[in-house]
């Protein structure tokens, strides 16, 4: 059986993002992504600085270790990266987890799908605005979310300035029947900022503001909750 690059293994915490925000959850992020976002949180996932602490891992030890790690104490668990899609054989994983009665959700960017994807109860496709660098390919965005379940599909775009505030629009604009979430960008990515909390209400409340000001109505606006607790620590 093909293994899987993971970098962590962590949990239970609560998932701090998106549609399932405050969920109980375990994280298994995988290594290696085809974007390079200027202001990815998790960039150690593919700048080659964690490239010693990558392991090569069968479904059944990452299975073995989340239950070391919690015990009887988790009952969903979330795939990230990193870009999870860039790996084919994650299927078995999400099956054996599934026949346990443990639920699943994916963090993806949109630019690559596998099969397995269909296998997953939350799946959370993010497409890269402007202030990223990065210019998602949107044909190829339409093909993913054309093969994702339609049901477990949410569309959550990060936000750190206008032209980003407007990508959003655009792409929701593109999906309207897909749940659409604004998520705050954090640039305070060393942990060691002080006060990292009060920045970042400041910066969800402006986005607040801003929605309330205009017609994006079919929307929800979150901050990221684990940053808001814990900055941008590792395995939290
Ligand atoms: C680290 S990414 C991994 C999954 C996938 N590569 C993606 O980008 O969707 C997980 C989520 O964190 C978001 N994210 C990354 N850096 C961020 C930042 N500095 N502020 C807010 N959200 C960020 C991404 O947009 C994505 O929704
Ligand atoms: N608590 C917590 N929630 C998260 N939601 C998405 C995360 C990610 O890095 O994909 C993440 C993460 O790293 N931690
Ligand atoms: S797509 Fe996700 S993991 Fe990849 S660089 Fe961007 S935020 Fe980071
Ligand atoms: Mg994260």
């Amino acid at each position: 059986m093909p293994k899987i690059p993971v970098l962590e293994i962590f949990g239970p915490t609560i998932q701090g993002e998106g549609s399932v925000i405050g969920r109980k959850t375990m994280f298994v992020r995988t290594s290696g992504c085809d974007y390079r976002c200027s202001w990815c949180d998790s960039s150690f996932t593919w700048d080659g600085s964690a490239k010693d602490d990558i392991r090569l891992l069968e479904p059944e030890d990452i299975i073995s270790e989340l239950d070391a790690l919690a015990p009887n104490k988790y009952q969903h668990v979330t795939i990230s990266g990193g870009n999870p899609a860039l790996i084919k054989n994650i299927g078995p994983l999400v099956e054996t987890l599934n026949d346990r009665g443990i639920k699943t959700a994916l963090e993806t960017q949109g630019s690559k799908f596998q099969a397995w994807m269909t296998l997953i109860d939350d799946l959370t496709i993010s497409p890269k605005p402007p202030s990223s660098g990065m210019k998602p390919n949107l044909p190829i965005l339409d093909e993913v979310i054309t093969q994702c379940v339609q049901d477990s599909l949410s569309l959550k775009v990060v936000i750190f300035d206008e032209d980003d505030y407007q990508f959003a629009k655009d792409i929701h604009n593109r999906y309207p029947s897909i749940p659409f979430y604004l998520q705050v960008g954090n640039p305070y990515l060393d942990d060691s900022v002080s006060n990292h909390t009060e920045k970042l209400l400041e910066k969800y409340e402006q986005l607040i503001d801003k929605v309330m000001n205009d017609t994006l109505n079919d929307i929800y606006v979150l901050p990221q909750l684990h940053t808001l607790l814990w900055s941008n620590k590792k395995g939290v």
